[in-house]
């Protein structure tokens, strides 16, 4: 059925046959968008916080709220792009909220499959219902110029030309700010993947889901509607629906977190650390608790999937009721080895390294008091403490394995939040990597000889990754590279090494940087 707005607008700027305006229709969809939008602009909200409270507020459902997340997320991560068109096609700047609803409407026909006159007479519409006549004629001539080509057709408009700057013509066409296309291209090393990696930081990304071994099963999410993932074998993913509303995730036995974070925590538990034991881990910055839950559950029941043998899996706990217990007798000790290689047993997978049979206790900090929280919440077994990495609140070299899951810019998590890409701030990259620095120094403090440190951000930024490593190391004679790439051979083009780099493109996850040092002496 079509809404009012729909009907009789065709081109005709919303006024009907006898030239008067006509009623504006009240389109819900529409109009939580431009709130969203709105506030995002006016007042630094977050999209994905605020849409859900919208649509709940206002019973917007189903194929209503669909359009209205559509709208809202296309919307701010197109708006670089949209800009430069609305620019073109306006004879003078538009006050803001006028600019928003036109970044809307620009939306809708340029990367929607609304049908012009709706997304023109639609946008009229809201625009005369929330602002006002004079702005509703203005936004209805602009959005008929910015219809009349489609973006492909725009963009060697508005963009400039490849051949003279090829990153400022990828920030255009691909609705990226010019500083993060420059850090994403260097991080690649070359320009070749450039489009399709801007191209899937556009993209929604599914819900990925994380079975905690020994508290849920990945048949139990997929009995609840989701499907097998593709690297991790914790993972599962979820096309539609609320993940809250699958049992498992409601009572923290499973969790959502992208595939790269649930990797990165599986390949540190993979890495083999000598015969000093392997009971106390350590994750610096753990908050909100998405790897800490993870490493929980391995600590206590073992890397169930890793390991070889129906008895492994018993002698480690493959239940939901008991901590594990280490027999010590399962793990390879180099990676991908045939001892304690799953392919030496019975039918698990045959290629992972040095699966952990369970038996660690975890030891989980965040500085900031309410994420430790989280992270308490989340975990079952770990002891989480408010602390502040730099200064330790632990004895040094007591710890076989630390995870440090640094504070960064966020660039590989781009695709989750619409506006992200306009907020950040290329200033705070050299604080960041001060405190990055400091923390990667205070990790390899807190590991024992022989032990490892997982460095990882949810960012490819050289600055933020292997800057940050290359300067630790240098400085320090008692630590060592490894290559981590060794530790997940289930994952391809993780990129030259010795570090792991995930890409959207590539892997469907987030840009995650994965480094793993040994202390050695
Ligand atoms: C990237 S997040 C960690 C995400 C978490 N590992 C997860 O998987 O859910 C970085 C965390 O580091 C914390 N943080 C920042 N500075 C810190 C410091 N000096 N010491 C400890 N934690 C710190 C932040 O509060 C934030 O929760």
């Amino acid at each position: 059925m079509k809404t009012r707005g729909q009907q009789g607008s065709g081109g005709r700027g919303g006024d009907d046959r006898s030239g008067r305006p006509r009623r504006p229709s009240r389109d819900p969809a529409r109009n939580a968008a431009y709130d969203v939008v709105r506030a995002v602009d006016e007042r630094d909200a977050y999209a994905n916080l605020l849409l859900p409270r919208l649509l709940r507020e206002r019973g917007i459902k189903g194929r209503d709220a669909a359009l209205a997340t559509e709208l809202a997320y296309g919307t701010l991560r197109g708006l670089g792009t949209y800009d430069a068109i609305i620019e073109m096609c306006s004879d003078r700047a538009p006050d803001p909220d006028v600019r928003d609803a036109l970044r809307l409407g620009a939306h809708q026909l340029l990367r929607m499959r609304v049908p012009p006159h709706a997304a023109v007479g639609t946008t009229v519409d809201l625009v005369r219902l929330r602002i006002g006549q004079g702005a509703a004629k203005f936004v209805n001539a602009v959005l008929r110029k910015i219809g009349s080509r489609t973006l492909e057709e725009w963009v060697p408009i508005v963009a400039p030309d490849p051949a003279d700057d090829p990153v400022g013509h990828l920030a255009v066409a691909y609705g990226h700010p010019r500083w993060i296309v420059s850090a994403f291209r260097d991080a690649l090393g070359s320009s070749d993947e450039m489009a399709e990696l801007l191209d899937a930081d556009n993209a929604r990304p599914l819900v990925t889901l994380v079975s905690r071994p020994g508290r849920s099963s990945v048949e139990e999410l997929l009995d609840a509607g989701a499907l097998p993932g593709r690297y991790s074998p914790y993972a599962a993913y979820l096309r539609e629906g609320d993940p809250g509303q699958i049992e498992a995730v409601a009572e923290t036995r499973a969790a959502v977190q992208d595939e790269a974070s649930q990797l990165v925590a599986l390949a540190l538990t993979r890495v083999p650390v000598g015969g000093d034991g392997d009971e106390l881990w350590l994750d610096m910055c753990a908050g909100p608790g998405g790897k800490a839950g993870l490493l929980d559950a391995i600590a206590d029941h073992g890397d169930l999937a890793g390991l070889r043998s129906e008895a492994d899996r018993r002698a480690a706990g493959d239940d939901a009721s008991r901590p594990g217990t280490s027999d010590g007798g399962t793990r390879s000790d180099t990676p991908g080895s045939g001892a304690g290689s799953p392919a030496a047993g019975g039918g698990m997978r045959s290629d992972v390294p040095g699966a952990f049979p369970g038996g660690a206790r975890v030891l989980a900090a965040d500085v900031q008091y309410h994420r430790a929280r989280l992270v308490w919440q989340t975990t079952r077994s770990a002891s989480v403490v408010t602390a502040d990495g730099t200064e330790p609140a632990w004895r040094p070299g007591v710890f076989d394995r630390v995870m440090l899951d640094a504070p960064c810019t966020g660039l590989g998590a781009l695709r989750r939040r619409p506006e992200a890409r306009w907020r950040r701030d290329p200033a705070g990259i050299a604080d960041l990597g001060k405190l990055q620095r400091r923390l990667l120094e205070t990790a390899l403090d807190a590991v024992r000889p022989g032990g490892v440190v997982a460095y990882v951000t949810c960012s490819p930024h050289l600055a933020e990754t292997r800057v940050v490593v290359g300067d630790v190391l240098a400085r320090r004679k008692d630590a060592e590279q490894l290559d981590a790439r060794a530790y997940l051979p289930e994952v391809e083009a993780l990129g030259d090494g010795p570090h792991a780099q995930f890409w959207p493109h590539r892997h469907g996850t987030d840009a995650m940087f994965l480094a793993l040092l040994r202390r050695t002496s």
